[in-house]
């Protein structure tokens, strides 16, 4: 199946509301390509402005973060329906930076991946292992785990269209990306979870993602594997080598 490249830039927390304005209106042109699904998750103060900004085009707006909740007493937090209302159409779930600095869990992405199906928002699932896990050779015991925690009664027609992010934590802005072989073998491992999971229909529509320092130089390569269906770019997303990036061919 000719699975349809998805490229996201993830800006983390990066650009006040009038520079994301300005980092939107900028990438806009660049970015055009039809052949690709490419998508801004932006800090959650700035999702309304840049909706904005990139209307007009084919670019998707997508979250960081969502809590699980419909509504309430949870200070700070953003729901599922807020994230809607205000355009967004993805967002990234379980971010290893989310799970390390504030202790999310596999049980906690799984609740938000649920809500977020329950909203109509696809979203990204990250997954990867520690540069320690991969040396011990636990690397894809460790992500089968995130994989099948993170998906529970989540339905095969769901998981058709949700996108998982594999992201090795060792290769996140450190400029060391994954050899293409090592993120072609761990994305080939997650598909092959998702069809035990479910069955080889869902495993063959699904999106995976490679992300770690994806740059102009590597996206070519990484997104010409069978099992790499494009990237979740952080630092380059933050520049117009975004577009070069989008336009990888
Ligand atoms: O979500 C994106 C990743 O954490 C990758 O970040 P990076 O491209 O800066 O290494």
């Amino acid at each position: 199946m000719a699975r349809r490249k998805i490229i996201a830039g993830n800006w983390k927390m990066n650009k006040t509301p009038s520079e994301a304005v300005a980092l939107a209106v900028e990438l806009k042109p660049l970015v055009a390509n039809e052949d690709v699904d490419v998508v801004f998750c932006v800090p959650a103060i700035d999702i309304v402005l840049v909706a904005e900004a990139v209307k007009g085009s084919s670019i998707k707006v997508g979250a960081e973060n969502m809590y699980f909740e419909e509504s309430g007493a949870y200070t700070g937090e953003i729901s599922p329906a807020m994230l809607v209302d205000a355009g967004v159409k993805y967002v990234i779930l379980g971010h290893s930076e989310r799970r390390e600095y504030f202790g999310e869990t596999n049980e906690d992405v799984n609740k938000k991946m649920l809500k977020a199906f329950e909203h109509n928002i696809t979203p990204i699932m990250c997954c990867g292992e520690t540069l320690e896990q991969r040396e011990q050779g636990v690397t894809m015991d460790f992500i089968r785990q995130q994989v099948k925690v993170g998906f529970q009664n989540v339905t095969a027609d769901q998981a058709k269209t949700a996108v998982i992010a594999y992201e090795p934590i060792w290769a996140i802005g450190t400029g060391k990306t994954a050899t293409t072989a090592q993120a072609q073998e761990v994305c080939a491992g997650i598909r092959a979870c998702i069809a035990e999971v479910y069955d080889e229909a869902t495993a063959d529509a699904i999106r995976i993602q490679y992300g770690g320092s994806v740059n102009a130089a590597t996206a070519p390569e990484l997104f010409a594997q069978p099992d790499i269906d494009g990237g979740l770019v952080g630092g380059a997303s933050l520049k117009a080598e975004f577009g070069k990036i989008v336009n990888y061919k």
